[in-house]
């Protein structure tokens, strides 16, 4: 029965939404801080691939199953950039505030309806670090850039990013209402399913 798992993240917004989603869950979730978990290198090419390779980090360095979260922000206008990039859009160790200005700029003049944009969650899941068949979980949450923040809750481009069926920007709707919708709602939604099988293994 797993009743412990370190959450392969040094993101203080993801950590936070990851402790309100787990609250409802019979498991412990501790941050790989507590273990003194060094950053991953994050060179995979896409969510997935990062995802694992943090959560195989986690695992190593903790002796924990691991749950790793990349995720990032793909706008229309810019081809899907930032991508995987989006946490340092704005250059290496890039914080919120530049890497939102930096996204304002790449997007001075586009007009409103091509300003399409949405989130990607990937989870993976590794019961050990060498775990041969990682639980891999996405989600994905379609929006649009706004022209200027909105907003003060949330974190990462959430001031920026528009949902229209609450009419607010994702830095303005209530912790319970995003953990709900958002992308990584989504795949924890995918990923609670898996975890029943889970929790019973050996
Ligand atoms: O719900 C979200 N609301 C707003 N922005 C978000 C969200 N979810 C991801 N994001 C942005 C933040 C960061 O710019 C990038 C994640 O990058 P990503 O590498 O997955 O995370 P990170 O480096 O901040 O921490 P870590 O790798 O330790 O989990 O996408
Ligand atoms: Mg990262």
């Amino acid at each position: 029965m797993i009743d412990k798992i370190v959450l392969a993240s040094g993101n203080a917004g993801k950590l936070r939404e990851f402790s309100q989603i787990f609250s409802e869950w019979q498991v412990e979730v501790l941050p790989q801080f507590a273990f003194d978990v060094p950053e991953a290198e994050e060179t995979g090419l896409s969510f997935i691939e990062n995802a694992i390779l943090k959560a195989r980090n986690a695992a190593r360095h903790s002796g924990l199953p691991a749950l790793a979260d990349d995720s990032g922000l793909a706008v229309d206008a810019l081809g899907g950039a930032p991508g995987i990039y989006s946490a340092r859009f704005a250059g290496a160790g890039a914080d919120d505030a530049k890497n939102n200005s930096r996204l304002l700029e790449a997007l001075q003049g586009v007009d409103d309806s091509h300003r399409g944009a949405a989130f990607y969650c990937a989870l993976a899941f590794v019961r050990s670090a060498e775990d041969p068949v990682p639980v891999v979980c996405t989600g994905s949450w379609r929006g649009r850039i706004l022209q200027a923040p909105r907003g003060e809750q949330g974190f990462g481009y959430d001031p920026l990013f528009w949902v229209e069926e609450h009419r607010c920007s994702s830095a303005e709707l209530a912790r319970e209402t995003k953990n709900r919708i958002s992308h990584r709602a989504r795949a924890m939604e995918h990923f609670a399913a898996a975890w029943q099988a889970l929790a019973e293994e050996h």
